[in-house]
C-alpha cells in the first residue's frame, strides 16, 4: 500500500480578489506565499475556491490541491481554509493583545494564555464562561468573545460547512437562513434542513447526521425520516394525511436506502408515537398527519359551522327577486343561475361552481348588485372612504384573477393576501379582522388548506360568504382540495352552473373543454377550426413547431396574450427546454450592444418574460404571475452594488438584486400548474407521451381553459386521448369527514355526485375534540393510535397487503 499523500497547503496573504460570484461564494484570489509543502517556483499563486468572509491583506492557510486549468493553467483549487491564528503562545499573547482587542494589554494575554493554552480562542468562542476564571471584567469578557466571533463568525460557519460537505451556493443558502446559528441548528438536528430548506433532503441530511455520529436507529434519524415521508406527501404531493402503512413503508425505504441497515417498522412506529406525543404530528385511526394539517382541517370546519350558525335575516322571495331582476340588466338568468343568486343571498356561507362560459361571473355579478340593491348601498366607490370603507370584497388567490375579477365586475378586488394584510407568504400568520359585508373568493380551487384557514380566521359571524371556483380544474398547489371538498361534504348550500352560454358558432373552445371534462375528446379535436388547431408532430421536432407557431403567434398577438404551456420541465419538449428556444426566437440578442445578464445558465435581457417563483405579498406580485424585464442596472450604478432587473408585473415595477434572481425564471413556457388563475387570447400546447406520467383529464382541462380566443395543440394525439382518459386520484384529506361531523346536511347542497371514479367515501372519523386539538395520551389510546399494535414482526410489505384486505 502506498502511504497516504500528504495533504497539500499553502499560506499566505491574499493580494487580490479577483473574483466573487454573489450567489456563492466562490472566488478567486491572488496569494502572496508565506509557506507551502506544493512545489511552487513562484512567490505567487492564484488560488480557488468557496469562501466566506476572505479579506484582502489578511492571511489565510488552504488545503486543497494543484490542479492543472485548461485556460488558466496551474492554479491552487482549496477546499478548506481557515484564518491562519496564532499557534504559539507567544504568537497567541501578541494576537490578543492587538488592536483587535481594546483595553486588552500584554499582561492580560498573557494571563489568558497561561490559564487556557494554544487552545484558547477555541475554547471561549465555544464557551465564554471559560474566561470567568481569568478575572477579566464582564465588559471586557463580552468584547473579547465578540470581537473574536465577528472575526471567526461566517468563517468559523463556511468552514463547519465545509467539514459536514456543505459548500458552494448550498453554504450560502443556509449562511442567509440561519446566519450565526448555521451550525447549532445543524448540530442539534440535521433533519430539520430537510423541512427548511430546499434542496435537501433525507438523503443529504443523514450525510451530515453520519458525520455526527448519530446512529442509524437513533430515534432522531427515525423521526427525520417519517417527517421527511410525510412533508413529500403533504407539502409536496398534495395530501393532508398519510396512511400509516405507506408512512412505515416510505420512511423504512429511506432510512435503509441512505445506509446499509435494516430498519424494522416496529422502530419507526416508535418514533411515529414519539412524533405525537412532541405534538409534531397527529394520527388518528391508520391516518398520520402534520399537525398544522390536521389542526386546519378542524379549524376550517369549526369555523364554518360558526359562520353558518349565524343565519342572516330571511328577505321575503318577492323582494329579493324584485332586486334581482331590477339590476339584471337586459340579462335573463336561467334557472340555475337564478337559483344560485336567491340561495346566496339568503345564506351566510354559499359555494358556486361551474366549467368556463356557464356563467359564474355573470352570477356574481347578479349577487353583487342585488345585495347593493336589498341593502341600499352604493356602487360607486367614490363615495367610501377608510373610516366608512366599501362593504363588498372580492378576492382571488392570484394578482391575476383578482385583476380579471375587478376588470369583470367594475368594482376593487384584491388577492387574499392583500385583503388579510398578510405580508409574508407562510402558514401561521395572524390575518387583519375583515368586516363583515359582503366577501366573494374566486379562483377558489386554487386555495390550499394553509390559505383558506388564515382566511376564515380573519372571518366573523354576519358575513356573507361566498365561494367561486371550477371544481374540475387542478387543485391547488398546496395541501388539500379544499374547494371540492366543501362541495362534496354536502354539507354547504351550494350550486353548480352547468348550461354553457358563450357558446356562439365561433367559440369551439369551450365545447372542447367540457368534452375533456366529461371524459370524451370530440371526433372533430384534430380538425382545424377557426379558433383552435392540432398540429401533429413528433416529439423530437415539437420544439423547433412550437417555436415556429410561437414566432408566428407573437408578431399577432404579442407577448402578453400567448403562452406556451407544458406539464413538465425535464424532457425534449419540456418548460427548461422550451425557455431558451422561444427566448432566442421572440426577444434575441439583437447587436453586440444589446445588454443581457447571466445567472444560473441563464440569459435575460430587456423585454423578456419571466415568471415570479414565491409569492410576496408585501409587493403585491404572487407565484405565478408574469411580468417583463424592464432594465438591467449594473453593479457600479445600483444601490445594493450588484447587478439589478426592474421587472414590470402588470404594472407593478419592482426590483431585483442578483441575490433575489433565484426568484423568477423565464415565462415564454410555463407549466400549466402555474397558469392557474390566469387566461391568455392563445394558448398554444405541446403534448407528448414522454410526459405520461403527468397526463390526467383535470391538467388538460385546466390548460385548455386557460385559452380565451386560441388553441393551438401540437404533439402526439395519443398523448391527449390518454390525458382525457386519466382521472386524477383524489388526494387524501379528511376536510369533507371534519365538515360532515361537525355540519349537519344542507338541503341547498349539491346532491352527491353520482359520478364515483369522481368521489370517494369520506374517511370515518373520531368525534371532534372540543378546544384546540392536541393529541394527549388520552386521546392516543381512545383512537387507539399506537400504530405498533399488532405489528410486531410484520414486514411493511405484508402491512400493505393487510389493508388492500380489510
Ligand atoms: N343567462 C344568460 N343569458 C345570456 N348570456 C349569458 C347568460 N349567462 C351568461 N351569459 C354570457 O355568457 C358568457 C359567459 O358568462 P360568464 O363570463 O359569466 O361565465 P363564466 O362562468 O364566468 O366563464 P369563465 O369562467 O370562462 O370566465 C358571457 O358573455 C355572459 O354574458
Amino acid at each position: 500500500m502506498s502511504p497516504m499523500p500528504e495533504e497539500q497547503s499553502v499560506s499566505g496573504r491574499v493580494k487580490s480578489i479577483f473574483f466573487q460570484n454573489p450567489t456563492n461564494f466562490y472566488k478567486i484570489l491572488l496569494l502572496e506565499i508565506t509557506a507551502t509543502n506544493l512545489v511552487w517556483p513562484e512567490s505567487e499563486i492564484v488560488v480557488t475556491g468557496n469562501f466566506g468572509d476572505i479579506k484582502e491583506d489578511e492571511t489565510y492557510v488552504f488545503t486543497g490541491k494543484l490542479i492543472n486549468h485548461p485556460k488558466y493553467g496551474e492554479q491552487f483549487a482549496a477546499d478548506n481554509y481557515h484564518s491562519e491564528r496564532p499557534t504559539s503562545k507567544v504568537g497567541l499573547v501578541n494576537y490578543l493583545s492587538s488592536d483587535k482587542f481594546p483595553g486588552i494589554g500584554p499582561k492580560t494575554a498573557q494571563k489568558i494564555v497561561d490559564q487556557l493554552g494554544v487552545t484558547a480562542i477555541d475554547q471561549i468562542v465555544k464557551d465564554p464562561k471559560t474566561l470567568v476564571p481569568t478575572g477579566l471584567s464582564p465588559a471586557k469578557r463580552d468584547m473579547l468573545v465578540n470581537n473574536l466571533k465577528a472575526n471567526l463568525g461566517m468563517e468559523q460557519v463556511i468552514i463547519g460547512l465545509n467539514e459536514y460537505g456543505i459548500t458552494g451556493a448550498m453554504a450560502a443558502k443556509l449562511y442567509t437562513l440561519y446566519a450565526d446559528d448555521t451550525l447549532n441548528v445543524i448540530e442539534e438536528n440535521p433533519y430539520q434542513l430537510i423541512a427548511d430548506v430546499d434542496g435537501i433532503g433525507f438523503r443529504r441530511a443523514d450525510q451530515i447526521a453520519a458525520k455526527l455520529n448519530i446512529a442509524a436507529d437513533s430515534p432522531q434519524r427515525l423521526g427525520g425520516a417519517v417527517l421527511a415521508v410525510l412533508g413529500e406527501l403533504t407539502d409536496g404531493e398534495g395530501d393532508t394525511y398519510v396512511d400509516l402503512p405507506r408512512l412505515l413503508d416510505g420512511a423504512i425505504g429511506l432510512l435503509e436506502g441512505a445506509r446499509n441497515v435494516e430498519v424494522s417498522p416496529k422502530q419507526v412506529g416508535a418514533a411515529v408515537v414519539q412524533l405525537a406525543h412532541d405534538h409534531a404530528v397527529v394520527a388518528e385511526d391508520q391516518r398520520v398527519y402534520p399537525a398544522k394539517l390536521y389542526d386546519a382541517e378542524w379549524a376550517i370546519a369549526k369555523r364554518l359551522q360558526m359562520l353558518i350558525r349565524e343565519k342572516p335575516e330571511l328577505i321575503p322571495e318577492a323582494k329579493l327577486r324584485a332586486a334581482m331582476t331590477k339590476t339584471a340588466a337586459g340579462i335573463t338568468y336561467d334557472e340555475t343561475q337564478q337559483t344560485a343568486i336567491l340561495t346566496a343571498l339568503q345564506q351566510s356561507v354559499f359555494v358556486l361552481t361551474g366549467g368556463p362560459g356557464t356563467g359564474k361571473t355573470t352570477v356574481v355579478n347578479g349577487i353583487v348588485r342585488t345585495y347593493a340593491e336589498l341593502n341600499d348601498l352604493s356602487l360607486d366607490i367614490n363615495q367610501y372612504d377608510e373610516d366608512h370603507p366599501f362593504p363588498i370584497m372580492l378576492a382571488a388567490p392570484t394578482g391575476r384573477a383578482a385583476k380579471r375579477m375587478a376588470d369583470t365586475t367594475g368594482l376593487p378586488a384584491s388577492t387574499i393576501h392583500r385583503l388579510l394584510g398578510l405580508a409574508v407568504d407562510g402558514t401561521d400568520f395572524e390575518p387583519r379582522d375583515l368586516p363583515t359585508g359582503l366577501l366573494i373568493v374566486d379562483e377558489m380551487s386554487m386555495v390550499d388548506t394553509y390559505l383558506f384557514r388564515i382566511l376564515l380566521s380573519a372571518l366573523h359571524p354576519g358575513i356573507r360568504l361566498i365561494l367561486v371556483g371550477d371544481k374540475d380544474q387542478l387543485p391547488s398547489v398546496g395541501p388539500g382540495q379544499v374547494f371540492a371538498d366543501l362541495l362534496r361534504a354536502g354539507v354547504l348550500p351550494a350550486q353548480e352552473l352547468t348550461h354553457i352560454h358563450r357558446q356562439d358558432a365561433k367559440s369551439s373552445i369551450i365545447p372542447l373543454a367540457h368534452a375533456i371534462n366529461s371524459g370524451q375528446l370530440p371526433a372533430d379535436w384534430q380538425q382545424p377550426k377557426p379558433d383552435r388547431s392540432f398540429i401533429l408532430c413528433p416529439p423530437n421536432q415539437l420544439a423547433t413547431v412550437v417555436g415556429q407557431v410561437a414566432a408566428k403567434a407573437g408578431k399577432k398577438f404579442g407577448l402578453d396574450n400567448m403562452q406556451v404551456l407544458a406539464p413538465m420541465y425535464r424532457g425534449v419538449a419540456g418548460i427548461d427546454q422550451l425557455n431558451p428556444l422561444l427566448q432566442q426566437i421572440l426577444n434575441p440578442k439583437k447587436t453586440d450592444r444589446t445588454k443581457e445578464v447571466e445567472f444560473n445558465d441563464r440569459v435575460y435581457r430587456i423585454g423578456d418574460k419571466v415568471l415570479q417563483l414565491v409569492n410576496n405579498p408585501e409587493q403585491n406580485v404572487f407565484n405565478g404571475e408574469i411580468g417583463i424585464i424592464r432594465g438591467i442596472t449594473d453593479a457600479k450604478h445600483a444601490d445594493t452594488k450588484t447587478d439589478e432587473l426592474t421587472i414590470d408585473f402588470d404594472g407593478n415595477e419592482l426590483t431585483y438584486p442578483r441575490r433575489d434572481w433565484s426568484k423568477f425564471t423565464l415565462a415564454y413556457a410555463t407549466s400549466i400548474h402555474k397558469a392557474q388563475g390566469s387566461e391568455f387570447s392563445l394558448v398554444i400546447l405541446p403534448l407528448t407521451l414522454a410526459s405520461r406520467r403527468m397526463l390526467r383529464r383535470n391538467l388538460l382541462y385546466t390548460a385548455v381553459t386557460r385559452a380565451k380566443d386560441f388553441l393551438i395543440l401540437l404533439g402526439d394525439p395519443r398523448a391527449f386521448t390518454l390525458a382525457v382518459q386519466e382521472v386524477a386520484d383524489n388526494r387524501h384529506t379528511s376536510l369533507v369527514a371534519r365538515l360532515q361531523t361537525t355540519l349537519p346536511h344542507s338541503p341547498g347542497a349539491l346532491p352527491q355526485q353520482a359520478d364515483s371514479d369522481q368521489v370517494k367515501e369520506p374517511a370515518p372519523v373520531a368525534a371532534p375534540p372540543s378546544g384546540p386539538v392536541q393529541l394527549t395520551p388520552a386521546l392516543v389510546a381512545a383512537n387507539s393510535i399506537d400504530p405498533m399494535i399488532g405489528m410486531s414482526g410484520i414486514t411493511p410489505h405484508q402491512f400493505m397487503q393487510g389493508e388492500n384486505h380489510g
